[in-house]
């Protein structure tokens, strides 16, 4: 059978510098997207023309800086992470060869060939993060399967882990002593969906 073998990592983008090139449809997609994980995100989004909604969007996030004009080469070299959302494949082509000569991470909106990393679509409940990956092969079904994943976990999962977090700190003994505790109170969780773990 065929697999995915993407590594999925969770970026710190608030310690990171991301630039967006395109200001469009796509551009306002990916920036939600960053946003909506990360409010604090350091973003540059360059493009010639930016959409009223990006503006918008900019705004309350003081981590996001806009400049309307043409992409220049000297936009790779601060950054850490970039991400291509113009309606010009020849333009994605040519940063994306400059982006690798600086080992830079380049994400291609829409054209997987050209990506380094993907996108994913994301759960989340508190401190509870779920990235889905079809490894491309259907954006819709990570859609359908954050949808899916949303409703199925309880609303009280963060409180689960606060009360884990709390137990974990309280936990003495040896370290293989400590993961079967955790491993015993847990076995039933999602079986009753509880948020305070049997003890
Ligand atoms: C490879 C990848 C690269 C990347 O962009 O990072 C990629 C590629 C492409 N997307 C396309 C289309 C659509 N993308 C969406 C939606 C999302 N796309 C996202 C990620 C990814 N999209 C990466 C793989 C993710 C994976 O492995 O599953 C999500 C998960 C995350 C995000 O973007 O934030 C977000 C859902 C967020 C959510 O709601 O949870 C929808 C649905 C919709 O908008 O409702 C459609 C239309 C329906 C359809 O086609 O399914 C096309 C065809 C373009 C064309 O037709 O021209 C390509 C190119 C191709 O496939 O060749
Ligand atoms: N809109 C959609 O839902 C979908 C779009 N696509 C493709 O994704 C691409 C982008 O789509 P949209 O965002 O809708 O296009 P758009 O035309 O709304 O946005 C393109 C953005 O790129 C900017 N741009 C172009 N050349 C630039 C340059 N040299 N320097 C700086 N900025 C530059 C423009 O100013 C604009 O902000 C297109 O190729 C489209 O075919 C693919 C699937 C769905």
């Amino acid at each position: 059978m065929e697999r995915n073998n993407l590594f999925p990592v969770f970026l710190k983008l608030e310690m990171l510098d991301m630039l967006i090139v395109g200001g469009g449809h796509v551009g306002l997609e990916k920036l939600t997207a960053v946003l909506k994980n990360s409010p604090a995100a350091r973003v540059t989004l360059v493009a010639r023309h930016v959409q009223q909604a990006v503006l918008d969007l900019a705004k309350d996030h003081p981590g996001v800086k806009i400049e309307e004009r043409n992409f220049k080469l000297w936009d790779l070299w601060d950054k850490d992470l970039v991400i291509l959302a113009t309606d010009n494949r020849q333009l994605h082509e040519t940063i994306r060869k400059f982006a690798r000569t600086r080992k830079l991470l380049i994400n291609v909106a829409d054209t997987p060939d050209l990506c380094d990393f993907y996108l994913g679509s994301v759960v989340t409940k508190g401190n509870l993060k779920i990235g889905v990956s079809t490894n491309g092969k259907s954006p819709t079904i990570s859609k359908r399967i954050r949808e899916y994943l949303e409703e199925a976990l309880p609303d009280d999962t963060n409180d689960l882990l606060d009360n884990m977090q709390k137990i974990r700190e309280q936990l003495t003994g040896d370290f293989n002593h400590k993961v079967k505790v955790l491993n015993e109170i847990t076995t039933t969780w999602l079986d009753n969906k509880q948020a305070t773990p049997a003890s």
